[in-house]
């Protein structure tokens, strides 16, 4: 399918405003020959002719043909915007929701800046062809035709001596058209490239200030931009190549007709009336001619943005989001039967490999390990972010591929390690996963995840509205809520991924308190650095370079004396003698 096909199939419901608008076009293009032939008649009956009394009724009517044909562009006009901006809308929502769609595979490897300039820059230069480049082009070849005939029937041998390089014309916009196609996919690259130094560069303004890097980042900047200039320029230059050619011999007609009709005039094959009447057609031969170069350069922008964004909207997610309407309970057993997993850039490394382990209802899991060990990556395959690379996953007694994604991450609820709230109230950041929530429910998951308290010490207490990735709250305070978002949605298996890492011991210890409370049936998953966050836990798996090498509870894993018994020793700040018989101290 061609770029233009595939506009289609989004325009083509609008199919009946494209009818009234077409017709709008033909009948605008229809009367355009009335005011060039009216001026030949004032030349051949009024001026040569002496009937003074024709000249105001056919300037009124000249008037009035432009009052006319100035209402009818404009109705087609608003039309063809119409059609545009619906054609965007429907656009934006496909890629929106396919946005919605793509796995963590897809925003591994595609850029913030590369989807934005898709949803904004791509997305109008769609629109700008619909709205504006189509009509021009339907205006173009009318204009043409008319004015071919309408000469044509003045004068057939001055008409065919001006399309003789008609010709010329059509090649040079074909070269131009191949030439400039490349340049508008790089000017397109590059401009993508632009907005992710932006995106960036905003996103990481804290860590720029912190290393004082303003002057390296602007130099980064200047390169990018100028790279975008450059781009730009290259387009232009090819332009500039063509577009004066096109342009002379747009010009060339005015001479043609001038020095061929004027002889035409001396020799009688035809009157000086017929003469300026066809002169009043030039116009119409020169403006498609002049405008085809501007076009060319409008039809390849869109081109190069559609295939930018067909692009995104054919990427298929390796773990296919099928929507189910059913509801579904899951009970919460998790068992890994010899499951490794690599990433799918990078085959040769094992993250995850031989796992094997089992949770029931109701069990807590710890998971501890040095940093990239494979921890979070584990988790990760609980909720079908990625799929083992082999090996089984069973979620009650059922394989996880069988069930809808959807559905099975509507039971799963993770307070990820890199917490993000979005920009919203407070309220509304707790009741994300729970939308039909009232404040009773919120602050009473709130104070189990001990946020209540600093929620309420603000002056619009649930109502504040927190910045763009929680800005305005500490790292604690975001840990918090993302904490209560993760409860208020009651899931059957609850994972937390370093959740406490930014809160106290006390703190902590309060929180765990009051999860026990809440996490009795579920199967819950803790990811920890330090010991007292995990050792409670029904089973520890202690993890290195993504193997599972000590498993058990606390006691057991005191006893062992092995990596575990190691970190606890160093987090405890104890010497090895005082922790001898462990376990009793364990
Ligand atoms: N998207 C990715 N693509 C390629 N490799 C990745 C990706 N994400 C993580 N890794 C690698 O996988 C390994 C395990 O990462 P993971 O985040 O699971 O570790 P972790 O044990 O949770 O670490 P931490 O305690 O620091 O959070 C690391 O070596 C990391 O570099």
């Amino acid at each position: 399918m061609n770029s233009f096909e595939w506009i289609w199939q989004y325009s083509k419901k609008f199919w009946k405003y494209g009818v009234i608008a077409i017709i709008l076009v033909i009948i605008n293009a229809a009367t355009i020959a009335i005011n060039p032939l009216l001026t030949g008649k004032i030349v051949d009956e009024v001026i040569e002719g002496g009937k003074e009394n024709l000249l105001v009724p056919l300037l009124l009517i000249m008037i009035g043909v432009t009052f006319f044909r100035t209402a009818v562009r404009y109705c087609y006009q608003l039309l063809f915007e119409r059609i545009g901006q619906n054609t965007l809308f429907d656009l934006r929502m496909d890629l929106y929701q396919k946005l919605q769609e793509l796995d963590f595979d897809f925003f591994n490897h595609t850029r913030v800046g590369d989807i934005m300039a898709r949803m904004t820059g791509d997305t109008d230069a769609i629109r700008h062809f619909v709205s504006w480049v189509t009509y021009n082009i339907l205006e173009a070849i009318l204009w043409f035709v008319i004015a071919i005939i309408a000469m044509g029937t003045i004068n057939m041998k001055l008409m065919l001596s001006l399309v003789a390089v008609t010709p010329i014309i059509f090649i040079l916009t074909k070269k131009m058209a191949n030439e400039s196609q490349a340049a508008f996919f790089e000017i397109r690259e590059s401009f993508s490239r632009l907005n992710s130094m932006v995106e960036e560069n905003i996103g990481g303004n804290r860590v720029v200030k912190a290393f004082a890097r303003e002057a390296y980042e602007i130099e980064k900047f200047n390169q990018h931009n100028d790279d975008f200039k450059e781009r730009n320029m290259g387009a232009a230059d090819i332009s500039k190549k063509y577009l004066p050619w096109l342009d002379g011999l747009a010009g060339s007609l005015t001479l043609i007709t001038l020095l061929v009709g004027g002889l035409f005039v001396m020799y009688g094959e035809m009157t000086l009336g017929e003469l300026v009447t066809f002169n009043g057609f030039l116009w119409m031969l020169n403006m498609p001619m002049r405008m085809s170069g501007w076009l060319v350069n409008d039809v390849q922008r869109f081109n190069a943005a559609s295939i930018k964004i067909r692009q995104m909207l054919t990427t298929t997610p390796s773990i296919p989001v099928a929507q189910s309407l059913d509801q579904l309970k899951i009970e919460g057993h998790v068992t890994f039967k010899d499951v490794s997993f690599h990433f799918s850039d990078d085959p040769t490394t094992e993250v995850l490999s031989h796992i094997s382990f089992s949770a029931k209802p109701g069990q807590t899991i710890g998971i501890l390990g040095e940093t990239g060990s494979g921890k979070t990556t584990l988790v990760n395959l609980i909720a079908r972010f990625y799929d083992a690379s082999s090996g089984e996953i069973w979620i009650d007694g059922k394989r996880i591929e069988e069930y809808p994604v959807r559905q099975l991450r509507e039971n799963i609820s993770m307070v990820m390690q890199d917490v993000f709230l979005f920009s919203n109230t407070i309220q509304d950041n707790i009741a994300f996963g729970t939308p039909e929530a009232d404040l009773g429910y919120v602050s009473q998951i709130a104070k189990i995840a001990d946020a209540h308290g600093f929620i309420a010490s603000m002056p619009e207490g649930y109502q504040t509205i927190v910045g763009e990735r929680g800005v305005g709250l500490s790292g604690g305070q975001k840990q918090r809520i993302s904490l209560a978002r993760a409860l208020a949605k009651n899931p059957s298996i609850l994972i937390l991924d370093d959740t406490t890492s930014a809160v106290d011991m006390e703190t902590e210890s309060k929180i765990q308190q009051e999860l026990t409370k809440l996490t009795g049936e579920k199967t819950t998953f803790i990811i920890a650095h330090r010991i007292s966050s995990v050792r409670d836990a029904d089973l520890i798996l202690m993890m290195s370079h993504g193997k599972i090498v000590e498993r058990g509870t606390h006691e057991e894993l005191i006893q062992q004396q092995g990596m575990y018994f190691d970190v606890y020793k160093k987090q405890l700040g104890l010497e090895e003698d005082e922790l001898k018989g462990g376990a009793k101290l364990g």
